[in-house]
C-alpha cells in the first residue's frame, strides 16, 4: 500500500494486485494498482476505495493515521462507480466508521443496494451538482456513463483542477510511491503508455463510443491533475493522457498505428512454416511487428497488439470443417471488442476440404467488422515454393496498404 500526497489536501492511498486475472479474465503481467484518494477540506471524503486492504481495519487505521486523519471523520463516501474492485471494500469500511454518507449517482445507488444491500445515508448526484467540502474544496460531479459501468461518474475538485476520472485515463501495471508523471523517467512513462493501451483494449475498448462522449463532457473542465481508479496521477501533464485516449478511441475503427499483428495457430507446423517465411520476409520491411501465437499467448495480450495495429495477418489451419479453434475464440473476442476497420490477410493449410476461410467470414460479418481483406492463400498440407512466393507478394502488398491508410 502507497500513501502520496496529490497536491494540497489531497493524497491517495494505493494497493498493487498482482497474479491474479483481472475480471478474473485478464492477465495482467506487470501487475495493476487501485487507487483511492482523501480529500480534507472542512469535512472529509473518500473517492473510491481500495479492494484487498489487509489487516482492515488497523492497517486502514494505520494509514490513515499517518496523514493524521481519524477514520471516524470521513463524513463523505463518493463512489465514482460500483464495479466491486473500487467499492468492494465498504463492508470493511464499516468496520472503522459507521456515520457516513455516501454520494454516487442514482444506477450507483441500485448497485449498492443489489451488491451490498446498503440503502441508507446516500445523496444522490447528476451531472453539475456540487459537494462543498469547505476551505475551497468544491467538488463538482459528471456523469459518463458506461466507461465502463452504466452509472459511472467523475468528479472533480474545483480548487485544484484534480479531476478523479475512476476508470477513464487509467493503465494497467503496478506503481511505487513515485505514481505522478512528474517523477517518473521517460522510460517509465513510455511503460505506462504500453501498460494503458493493455487496459484500454482488454477493459474499455468495447465503450468506445462512451468513452468518446466523456473525453469531450470533460475538455470544458479547468483540468491540472487526473487521478484515475488504475495506474499514475498525470500532474506534470495531464493532455498526455487525454490525448492518448482520444488516439485510442479512434483505433477501434481504425486506422491505428503503423504496425501489423500477426495472430496465428497451427497444429502440426505447415502453417507455421509460411509464419516463419512471413516474419523474415517483415524484417526487411521498415514496420513494426507484433506476432502472437494461440492458444499459448492470452486474448488480452493479443487484444493490446491488435488494438494498435492497422494491419493484420491471420494464419490458421482448417480443424473439423471449421478455423483451428483458439484462432475462432480470438477473433470472437476482437469482434465483440469492435476492433474494425483492420487491413487485413489470411493464409493457411487444410488436408482435404479447407473450412477455415468460411468460418472466418461468417465471424467477420457476424461483427460488423468490416475488414479490408487482401484475397486469402490456402495451401494443401506443406506450403509449396510458389505458396510463399504468393504469401509474400501478398504481405508486401500488406505493408504497403497499411502504410498509405495511416499516412493518408
Ligand atoms: C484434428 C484435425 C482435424 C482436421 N480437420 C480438417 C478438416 O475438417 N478439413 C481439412 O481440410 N483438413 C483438416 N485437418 C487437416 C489439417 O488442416 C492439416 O493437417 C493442416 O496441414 C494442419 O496445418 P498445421 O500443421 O498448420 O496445423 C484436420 C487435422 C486435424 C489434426
Amino acid at each position: 500500500m502507497n500513501v502520496t500526497k496529490v497536491t494540497e489536501d489531497i493524497y491517495q492511498l494505493s494497493v498493487n494486485v498482482e497474479n491474479i486475472l483481472f475480471e478474473g479474465l485478464w492477465e495482467i503481467p506487470n501487475g495493476v494498482s487501485v487507487n483511492s484518494y482523501i480529500i480534507k477540506g472542512d469535512k472529509t471524503a473518500i473517492v473510491d476505495g481500495v479492494c484487498g486492504w489487509d489487516g482492515v481495519p488497523e492497517s486502514l487505521f494505520k494509514l490513515l493515521g499517518k496523514l493524521e486523519i481519524d477514520p471516524k471523520s470521513i463524513e463523505y463516501l463518493i463512489i465514482n462507480h460500483m464495479e466491486p474492485d473500487h467499492s468492494g471494500w465498504i463492508e470493511d469500511f464499516k468496520k472503522i466508521n459507521n456515520d457516513f454518507k455516501i454520494v454516487c449517482s442514482q444506477k450507483s445507488a441500485e448497485l449498492l443496494d443489489a451488491f451490498y444491500n446498503h440503502k441508507e445515508n446516500i445523496t444522490i448526484v447528476k451531472d453539475n451538482d456540487t459537494l462543498d467540502l469547505g476551505k475551497g474544496h468544491v467538488l463538482k460531479f459528471a456523469e459518463i456513463p458506461n466507461v465502463h459501468w452504466p452509472d459511472t461518474i467523475v468528479t472533480f475538485d474545483t480548487l485544484t483542477g484534480t479531476l478523479f476520472s475512476c476508470d477513464a485515463f487509467g493503465s494497467f501495471g503496478k506503481v511505487t510511491d513515485s505514481n505522478y508523471d512528474d517523477l517518473l523517467k521517460p522510460e517509465e512513462i513510455e511503460f505506462y503508455e504500453r501498460e494503458a493501451v493493455r487496459y484500454y483494449s482488454n477493459i474499455v475498448g468495447a465503450f468506445s463510443m462512451p468513452t468518446k462522449k466523456a473525453i469531450e463532457k470533460c475538455a470544458p473542465l479547468p483540468i491540472k491533475i487526473i487521478a484515475p481508479g488504475h495506474g499514475i496521477v498525470w500532474r506534470k501533464n495531464p493532455s498526455k493522457i487525454i490525448e492518448d485516449y482520444i488516439r485510442y478511441v479512434s483505433y477501434q475503427k481504425g486506422p491505428a498505428k503503423e504496425e501489423i499483428t500477426i495472430i496465428w495457430g497451427s497444429m502440426y507446423g505447415m502453417t507455421e512454416k509460411a509464419v516463419n517465411y512471413v516474419a523474415e520476409l517483415l524484417e526487411k520491411e521498415s514496420i513494426k511487428v507484433n506476432s502472437h501465437q494461440v492458444p499459448q499467448e492470452s486474448w488480452g495480450t493479443v487484444l493490446a497488439s491488435a488494438w494498435n495495429s492497422t494491419g493484420i495477418i491471420l494464419a490458421m489451419p482448417t480443424y473439423e470443417y471449421k478455423m483451428f479453434p483458439p484462432m475462432a475464440a480470438v477473433l470472437e473476442e476482437l469482434g465483440k471488442k469492435k476492433v474494425q476497420g483492420r487491413k487485413a490477410f489470411r493464409f493457411g493449410s487444410y488436408g482435404w476440404s479447407g473450412g477455415a476461410q468460411k468460418e472466418l467470414d461468417e465471424i467477420m460479418s457476424r461483427y460488423c467488422m468490416n475488414w479490408d481483406f487482401i484475397e486469402s492463400v490456402e495451401f494443401k498440407g506443406a506450403p509449396r515454393e510458389e505458396d510463399l512466393r504468393l504469401i509474400g507478394d501478398r504481405v508486401k502488398e500488406l505493408v504497403k496498404i497499411v502504410k498509405e491508410s495511416v499516412n493518408n
